[in-house]
């Protein structure tokens, strides 16, 4: 799905307004009763509702909520913020059909600004996607006095005085909203990390923008649901045998971290590979033959580090490389010899990327068009640089993604996953429960399992975070965030990509 910039959300509403031939303040009208419905499901009808509107659509969105409530028997007060002359049509429309009961007060000044009860429920309609500078003055006065508060914050599309598309200045107030309910696409602000204490938690609701629009839309960012990935999962021939499914080599474990490379066998094992060889360290050779029986071990000559390749790799479809490997020298030397010499895709995790991030001579050797990177934000920072901010370390991942013709599965709370043609994917599954030691080499495990599938590598990626985040959403219910572990996920990978085998509820 796409994300598009407030820019294409104002031509998306435009061009919906005019196929439809609707006038504008019906498709608010279609805004203000999808948040309400969203409320409705959340907020009992004896909450007193705060709506603070500002002068544009968004503010017209919030006066169309407080009728819908009113209407609902939600005890609503209106608070109109500014100057009321400068308006927009929508805005004004809404406020003549406020029923008399509902007397809005305007907030001209400081003193205006109410007091607020003690956990109190606010909603906020000073500014969506028409922002256009940081919020200042009384705005500011608002907004820093709702964020005081204490109340339980729903922003309306967007946490007022958050720029929708690029980096807020530096210092700007912006409303920390608990929820953020957002129309019909999310737009990019909501995923990134460090706008987590204004967006809390984002919910999508249908406002039926025009799909032809949508559809035909140039974007370089969209975001993975599970419609977008389930048509993706190949179905399996009744003549199928292990050779269809590829031949992968794990190249993982070290001593005190083989148990790395067990998880990363595991869950390869768990996402469909034909056949699994794993070549670690000697130290290893019991450990993996015991708790990995469905895979084959290699043992390095070294008793402790990865030193050297197997002989023949030419015959694996895939390698995955990284998992409990350590920094080593001759690891390092290992490394350097699989740049140089493998000719099938690679995926690269952990200190497989430490190491190649240490030195200009590996990153040159990255070969084009067959390598997946998997790193976690240091892993990237150390990979590409440091970033000041999360536009600039997106941009760096294109750049990056670009520049060595390479994909890059960045983790975080919403995975964003680069490709060599400058385009950005954020996935949507997983929870914090996730963040914890073994989830990535878990990762690694079933992106490698699918390149031996023959998923092609956008698809691979694409595909192996969702369901790595589907596993985790799945284990959540059953053993919860605090316990989860990243044999949990393994667990839980069976009945994630059956669910996906099943047609969309
Ligand atoms: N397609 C959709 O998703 C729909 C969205 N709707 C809602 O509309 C808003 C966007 O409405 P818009 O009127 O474009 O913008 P805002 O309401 O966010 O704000 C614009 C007004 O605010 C002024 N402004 C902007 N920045 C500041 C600031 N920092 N301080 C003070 N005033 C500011 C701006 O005035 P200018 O001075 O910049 O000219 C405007 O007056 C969207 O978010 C949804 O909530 C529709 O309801 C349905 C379709
Ligand atoms: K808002």
């Amino acid at each position: 799905m796409k994300i598009l910039t407030a820019a294409q959300t104002r031509e998306a509403d435009a061009y919906t307004i005019q196929e439809e031939g609707i006038p504008s303040v019906d498709l608010m009208e279609r805004a203000a009763k999808a948040f309400t419905g969203w409320f409705e499901n959340k907020f009992q009808p004896s909450e007193e509702v705060f709506i603070f509107c500002g002068p544009g659509n968004n503010g017209g969105d919030g006066l169309a909520v407080a009728r819908l409530l009113h209407q609902r028997h939600y005890r609503v007060q209106v608070y109109i913020v500014g100057d009321t002359a400068k308006a927009s049509a929508d805005f004004k429309t809404n406020l003549e059909r406020l029923p008399e009961d509902v007397k809005p007060q305007e907030v001209k000044e400081e003193q205006d600004i109410p007091e607020l009860p003690l956990c109190a429920c606010v909603i906020d309609a000073l500014f969506g996607t028409g922002l256009t500078r940081p919020v200042t003055g009384l705005y500011e006065e608002v907004v820093e006095q709702l964020n005081n508060s204490g109340a339980c914050i729903i922003a309306v599309d967007m946490p007022s005085g958050l720029y929708t598309d690029s980096q807020t200045p530096e210092g700007s107030t912006i409303i920390k909203a608990d929820y953020t309910v957002t129309f019909q696409l999310p737009k990019l602000a909501l995923f990134l990390p460090q706008h987590e204490e204004h967006v809390g938690e984002w919910h999508l609701v249908p406002i039926g923008l025009s799909e032809r629009y949508i559809a035909g839309v140039k974007t370089d960012i969209c975001y993975t649901t599970r419609q977008d990935v389930q048509h993706l999962l190949k179905h399996r021939k009744k003549f199928s045998h292990k050779g269809l499914y590829g031949h992968a080599l794990l190249l993982g474990g070290g001593y005190g971290k083989m148990g790395a490379a067990v998880l990363a066998a595991k869950s390869c094992l768990r996402s469909g590979v034909g056949l699994l060889t794993i070549h670690a360290p000697a130290a290893g050779y019991t450990v993996l033959q015991t708790a990995v029986p469905e895979a084959m071990t290699l043992t390095d000559p070294n008793r402790r580090h990865l030193s050297e390749l197997p002989e023949e790799t030419e015959k694996f479809n895939v390698i995955g490389v990284g998992p409990g490997i350590g920094t080593a020298p001759p690891t390092k030397t290992a490394i350097g010899q699989l740049l140089a010499t493998a000719t099938q895709p690679l995926v690269i995790d952990a200190d497989a990327i430490n190491i190649i991030a240490g030195s200009e001579r590996l990153k040159e050797q990255i070969p084009e068009n067959r390598v997946i990177f998997t790193p976690h934000p240091k892993e990237f920072e150390r990979l590409a640089g440091k970033t000041a901010n999360d536009y600039e370390r997106l941009q760096r991942l294109r750049e990056f993604c670009h520049t060595h013709q390479c994909y890059i599965t960045l983790k975080g709370s919403h995975t964003a996953i680069g490709t060599p043609n400058g385009n950005i994917f954020f996935n949507t599954t997983g929870n914090p429960g996730m963040a914890t030691g073994g989830t990535g080499d878990v990762l690694t495990g079933i992106i490698t399992a699918l390149v031996a599938q023959q998923y092609n590598l956008e698809e691979a990626c694409l595909l192996g975070v969702y369901v790595h985040g589907l596993a985790g959403d799945m284990a959540l219910r059953t053993v919860g965030a605090i316990s989860m572990t990243a044999t949990d996920l393994i667990d839980h990978l069976p009945k994630a990509f059956l669910c996906l085998q099943q047609p969309m509820p």
